[in-house]
């Protein structure tokens, strides 16, 4: 929790004048049932109109004030809570951003996605209700139990009696409470990830029929998130019934007493409606602070996991003195790599120690192509990743015009690469702004991105009177494009910053034969100096390319050109015979 301290400091100036308004407001506060009972006792007796008006004008000026200064202060509280929260979110979203890919794993993205909005939340109204109610409550609590002993001494060991009463509740309730806050925390990162899971794969869910299934899984997590929440909420609601009964139970017996001493003559009428006043509000300022502590509680809870985000050590970091590649000429190489992902302990018992990727080694020179196929899980993707440095290998070194990957900042690694992943994104943008992605590229390096990405005919088709194609409005994930419209856009955004490595990781499959053909010869006649990494699973994408990278289960089996690899490798000769029949 210290942490968020360092971020609220800044506002440190703000939050003192606001807490100076509201403690003037609460003091006016204090002041009226005083007011109240001076008139009753003293200003009403002497029959004097002047008097009555004169304190009545006070009154008026007192509630008027506590009404301005208490809304004045709330705001700027408010205004404390959202710039505070604003910085945090802030830096969680550039730290999420550098974050490795064994760290993500590690967080979840579901989890990621809920720190960065329902846990940030929890500190804004923790500390906005630190600064509204933090100050007002204790205010409240001592000043008005102060008052209450000036006013009616015998009455103040009623309230005297019922505040521990409430303390002991409150913590035991609260004790009882706040952990199963973690919990239900904990099942609403599950339901999230189930939702994003759903939400993603919703056509194949539907293909599948799959839908019934993923409603009853739904249903069980969002049970689970209801049951927590119910068990949370039940017994922190504990509180409010309890707090009533001494509350009112505490009322009857000031009124009992209070009218036997106004009797006895041992008191006034005025200082007895007062100290119902004071007596009521001292009891809901204790409600205030059992608030307080399931919103610290919440927000500690909260704060844990945002700073374990925070706080996560660079797990890729840049070293420069690595060794560089010795006497070669290649673009890229991978020497005897050797990769695992990180695996949770259970999942670690539950398998056996096999890797991911295991004794991968080859060289392209700059310009020339790889291809690379295999089987589903193979390990073709993780190859891509170790290149990108999203992982760091284990075993062995990658080296980019002979330097180790290790060495270049993640910043100029990656500004090597156009990538085309798989499911890559497509945001609700132009078709222009999605191949520009916020690069600045000129419109005619588009449109030639466009051309060789064979996405040009289509693009043109989308043309209206108003508009040209390039303008034409990309709905979100690109939902308004076919597969291949897509591919065909994603592959042209990679282009369109002539990368000096172009990579394509399966991204061509929905594309005709006769496209994918076109592509191809685009690719060798105007990117004639990028080096091309192409995994596909047709092996008519990739049987023209200069190496060509067969992988099985993780293995490299076979590495060549197409005619090497017919004879020389039976796995790839299968795949040949199976897709071309011959
Ligand atoms: N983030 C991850 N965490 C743990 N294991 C992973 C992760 N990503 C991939 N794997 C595992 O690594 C292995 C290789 O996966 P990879 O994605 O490289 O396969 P692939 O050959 O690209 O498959 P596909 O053709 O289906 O894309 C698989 O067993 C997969 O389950």
């Amino acid at each position: 929790m210290k942490h968020i301290f360092t971020y609220i400091k800044p506002y440190g100036l703000r939050m003192l004048l606001g807490f100076l308004i509201k403690v003037m407001g609460t003091f006016m506060d204090l002041g009226l049932p005083w007011v109240l009972a001076y008139i009753i006792d003293e200003v009403i007796p002497l029959k004097e109109i002047k008097y009555i008006l004169l304190w009545g004008v006070l009154m008026l000026f007192l509630s008027i004030g506590a009404r301005e200064f208490n809304i004045t202060a709330n705001r700027m509280a408010s205004r404390v809570a959202g710039d505070t929260v604003k910085r945090l979110r802030h830096d969680l979203f550039q730290k999420i951003e550098q974050l490795s890919g064994a760290q993500v794993d590690y967080f979840s993205i579901p989890s990621l996605i809920s720190r960065m909005t329902s846990d940030t939340y929890n500190i804004h109204q923790m500390v906005s209700m630190m600064q509204r109610l933090g100050v007002r409550a204790p205010i409240i609590l001592v000043g008005g139990t102060i008052l209450t002993f000036t006013l009616e001494p015998v009455l103040t060991l009623v309230l005297v009696g019922i505040l521990p009463l409430l303390g002991i509740t409150v913590y035991i309730v609260s004790k009882k409470g706040i952990p199963l806050y973690s919990k239900s925390q904990a099942s609403a990162d599950k339901m999230i990830r189930i939702v994003r899971e759903n939400v993603n794969g919703i056509r194949v869910i539907k293909a599948l029929s799959k839908s019934e299934h993923e409603k009853q899984r739904f249903k069980s997590s969002n049970e689970e998130v209801a049951g927590n929440e119910l068990k949370a909420g039940a017994t922190m609601a504990a509180i409010n019934p309890v707090m009533n009964l001494l509350l009112n139970g505490g009322l009857t017996l000031v009124v009992i007493i209070g009218a036997y001493r106004v009797n006895s003559g041992a008191s006034e009428v005025g200082k007895i409606v007062a100290f119902l006043s004071y007596f009521t509000m001292i009891l809901n300022a204790m409600l205030m602070i059992t608030r307080i502590f399931v919103s610290i509680s919440k927000a500690n809870a909260s704060a844990n996991r945002i700073f374990a985000v925070l706080n996560m050590e660079e797990d890729l970091k840049v070293c420069e003195e690595l060794e560089e590649e010795k006497e070669s000429d290649s673009h890229i190489s991978f020497h005897d790599v050797t990769f695992s992902y990180p695996q949770e302990q259970e999942e670690k018992d539950e398998k056996d120690e096999s890797t991911n990727v295991e004794s991968i080694s080859f060289q392209i020179k700059k310009g020339e192509s790889l291809g690379i196929i295999g089987a589903t899980g193979s390990g073709k993707t993780t190859l891509l990743n170790l290149l990108l440095r999203f992982y760091d290998i284990e075993k062995g070194a990658i080296y980019i015009n002979g330097k180790n990957v290790k060495s270049f900042s993640l910043k100029n690694l990656r500004k090597k690469f156009g990538i085309v992943f798989q499911n890559d994104v497509i945001f609700a943008d132009t078709i222009a702004g999605n191949i520009d992605f916020n690069r600045n590229i000129t419109r005619d390096r588009i449109v030639e991105a466009a051309k060789d990405a064979q996405a040009a005919d289509f693009i043109d088709q989308l043309k209206t009177k108003e508009k040209d194609g390039y303008e034409y409005a990309v709905a979100i994930k690109g939902a308004n494009l076919s597969g291949g419209q897509k591919q065909r856009l994603l592959i042209a955004r990679a282009l369109a910053a002539k990368p000096e490595i172009l990579v394509l990781d399966d991204s061509s499959s929905a594309l005709d034969y006769k496209t994918d053909a076109n592509l191809r010869i685009a690719l060798r006649k105007h990117y004639q100096n990028t080096t091309t990494i192409m995994i596909a699973q047709r092996i008519s994408s990739i049987m023209s390319m200069d190496h060509i990278l067969v992988m099985e289960d993780g293995k490299m089996i076979g590495y060549g050109k197409h005619e090497e690899l017919l004879n020389g490798c039976p796995v790839y000769s299968e795949i040949y015979q199976s897709q071309m029949g011959e």
